[in-house]
């Protein structure tokens, strides 16, 4: 088996709902992605030829994704008043809400899935939310 890795990053604020400590307040960090993906051959021909994938092609893919989460506040749907993210909204913030909970775990399970999607083979999602925590997916 072969496999290769490719990092990403994003900026981005975001608070737990519901967490008892200083994670509920509203602030930010630099997540770092780092997408494992496997073949069991690696291609024999063509431009891709003794390559899993084409790292240029799989990073291009990962950030596009990332991109989404980038410069903005992640608030997990129904966890903020409607009348405190309209404001946000009205004053120019950029706001990305999602179905889940904005973990390290959560976001290594989303992007796992979101690069499966596009046709890979992924192994392994790391999400790095500091630079000494990491949370990991394995399909
Ligand atoms: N298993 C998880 N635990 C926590 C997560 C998570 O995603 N998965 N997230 C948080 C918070 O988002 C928090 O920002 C990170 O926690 P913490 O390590 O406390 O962050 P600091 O960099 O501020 O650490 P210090 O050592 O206190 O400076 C919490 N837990
Ligand atoms: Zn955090």
């Amino acid at each position: 088996m072969y496999s290769i890795i490719v990092e990403e990053s994003f900026d981005s604020a975001h608070f737990l709902s519901g967490y008892n400590g200083k994670c509920s307040h509203i602030h930010g960090h630099r997540w770092r992605l780092l997408v494992e993906v496997q073949t069991k051959e690696l291609q024999d021909e063509g431009q891709c030829k003794g390559m899993v994938v084409d790292f240029t092609q799989l990073k291009k893919d990962l950030k596009k994704l990332a991109e989404d989460f980038d410069h903005c506040l992640i608030i997990e749907k129904e966890t903020m008043r409607e009348q405190t993210l309209n404001c946000l909204v009205e004053d120019g913030f950029r706001i990305v809400s999602i179905p889940f909970r904005p973990t390290a775990e959560k976001f290594a399970e989303f992007f796992f899935h979101s690069i499966e999607k596009k046709g890979y083979q992924v192994k392994r999602v790391s999400v790095y939310e500091t630079p000494n925590n990491c949370a990991v997916y394995e399909g």
